[in-house]
């Protein structure tokens, strides 16, 4: 008997083996068409994944993702007719994870996009967990965020973070070292703010024994420190005018000489820096060099402040309270949530530490009610910080935004709701609440 026909063409399966990370083919209809042994190991839980669909497998949803809110990479990768790729969570048996969502586009013989192939990229920077390490968030505003990160961190790229302080900067510098091929290597964070001329320079580049009064020894500069790991430049706006030269050329030249010295050294490092400072005004009014400013900030990283993404507050209460000692067993009660997310944390995470820490104190059983965050939630009282009305006359405008932002926390997050009970449309409210954080900026 003659054997069948083979067709000419390799079948999809052998194709997305040729991947370790988890890879699927879909269809136009978001159904799996074929799935590597990585993907069927995580998503499959022994079951067949033909036909399914994958916002159903990955995320438990019964409808595609752009219909709940979520970009769809599929929709995004259509639209666009190019590849793309999305921060999403996903639900595995280990629990929700960040995955960097990888889509290209397949046209049949006639140029049609009739298939699409995903493959999936776990995101190693971030944890949407309350027992993560390091960063933890799931809010839009935090996605963005932890997209920009590891787009970035396998890159030689220079990363500016923005953020107010207390944002996590530190936290976000450190993953995009750990996220590089510099990981193995030293994580160097300096302190810019406070550091006198002389320090700074004697701090950065090191100095030779005899360099001046006191120098009893040499000593190694943080610039040498990080040889072949990445250099966290903190709160890098209060370098001085005078000092800003000095930091130029080492980046221009990846040498440098310690105080005292006269042969110049190599380094080779990644840099990172941080500021909540506007560098760009900085500039314009000439306390920052403009050619310095450039040198920093080819790829810039807002960090969202925390009234920002107030639906991650109750994450990052589980996610802090566990770090604690105190915290043990600790829990945030429902009015508490509410109350912390109505409040504008100019501290932002390091501030609801705090205050979590205090509470943990304050509290004698394991419920943290309103009464423990004293000053933030008002007892019931008009006027404490957490709720909406003012004590003094203020612009109706800034009477709406308190009240919005109070609603919001109040309603849960629930725009649809909150619309509905306020009496305007979702649009309506979507623009007021933008204009609110445009006001609070
Ligand atoms: N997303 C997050 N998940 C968990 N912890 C966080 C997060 N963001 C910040 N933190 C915690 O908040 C505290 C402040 O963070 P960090 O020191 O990184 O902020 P920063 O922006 O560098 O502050 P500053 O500008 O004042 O130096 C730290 O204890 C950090 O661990």
């Amino acid at each position: 008997m003659k054997a069948p026909a083979r067709s000419a063409s390799p079948e999809p399966a052998d194709l997305l083996n040729a991947f370790r990370q988890p890879a699927i083919l879909l269809d136009r209809h978001y159904r799996i068409v074929a799935a590597n042994p990585a993907y069927q190991g995580i998503y499959g839980e022994g079951e067949p994944l033909a036909q399914r669909h994958c916002y159903e497998v990955s995320h438990g949803y019964s409808r595609p993702c752009d219909e709940t809110g979520e970009e769809c990479p599929l929709k995004s990768s259509l639209e666009r007719d190019a590849p793309s790729r999305v921060l999403h969570i996903h639900h595995t048996p280990a629990g929700k994870e960040h995955v960097d969502v990888e889509v290209h586009p397949l046209r049949n013989g006639s140029g049609e996009v009739t298939h699409f192939l995903e493959v999936l990229h776990q995101a190693r920077t971030a944890s949407p967990r309350e027992d993560g390490p390091g960063l933890v968030g799931r809010s839009p505003a935090f996605n963005h965020m932890v997209e920009l990160v590891e787009r970035v961190a396998p890159a030689e790229t220079a990363v500016l973070l923005l953020g107010e302080s207390g944002t996590g900067k530190e936290l976000v510098a450190k993953a995009v070292h750990e996220g590089s091929r510099r990981s193995g290597g030293p994580f160097v964070p300096v302190e810019c703010s406070g550091l006198t001329e002389s320090l700074f320079e004697s701090e950065l580049f090191g100095h030779v024994k005899g360099a001046f009064t006191g120098a009893h020894h040499q000593k190694t500069g943080l610039v040498e420190a990080a040889h072949q790991g990445t250099l966290f430049l903190d709160e890098v706006g209060d370098i001085p005018l005078s000092m800003q030269v000095k930091l130029l050329r080492l980046l221009e030249t990846r040498t440098f000489r310690p105080v005292g010295g006269v042969e110049p050294r190599k380094t080779d490092f990644r840099l990172v820096c941080a500021t909540h400072r506007n560098l760009e005004e900085m500039v314009a009014e000439g306390s920052f060099r403009a050619d310095l400013f450039y040198r920093l900030s080819p790829f810039p990283i807002p960090l969202p402040p925390l009234r920002e993404r107030p639906e991650d507050i109750p994450l990052l209460a589980d996610a802090l309270l566990r770090r604690m000692e105190q915290g043990r067993g600790h829990t945030l009660s429902e009015t508490a949530v509410s109350c912390l997310q109505a409040y504008a944390f100019p501290g932002n995470v390091r501030e609801l530490r705090n205050l979590l820490e205090r509470a943990t104190i304050l509290a004698d059983g394991a419920a943290l009610l309103p009464e423990h965050f004293p000053g933030v939630c008002g007892r019931g009282l008009p006027g404490g910080r957490g709720e909406p009305w003012p004590h003094e006359i203020l612009p109706l405008d800034e009477v709406e935004h308190r009240y919005l932002r109070w609603a919001l926390a109040r309603a849960g997050n629930d725009r649809k709701e909150l619309a509905a009970r306020l009496g305007i449309s979702e649009r309506t409210l979507y623009r007021k609440l933008r204009a609110a954080r445009r006001g609070e900026a």
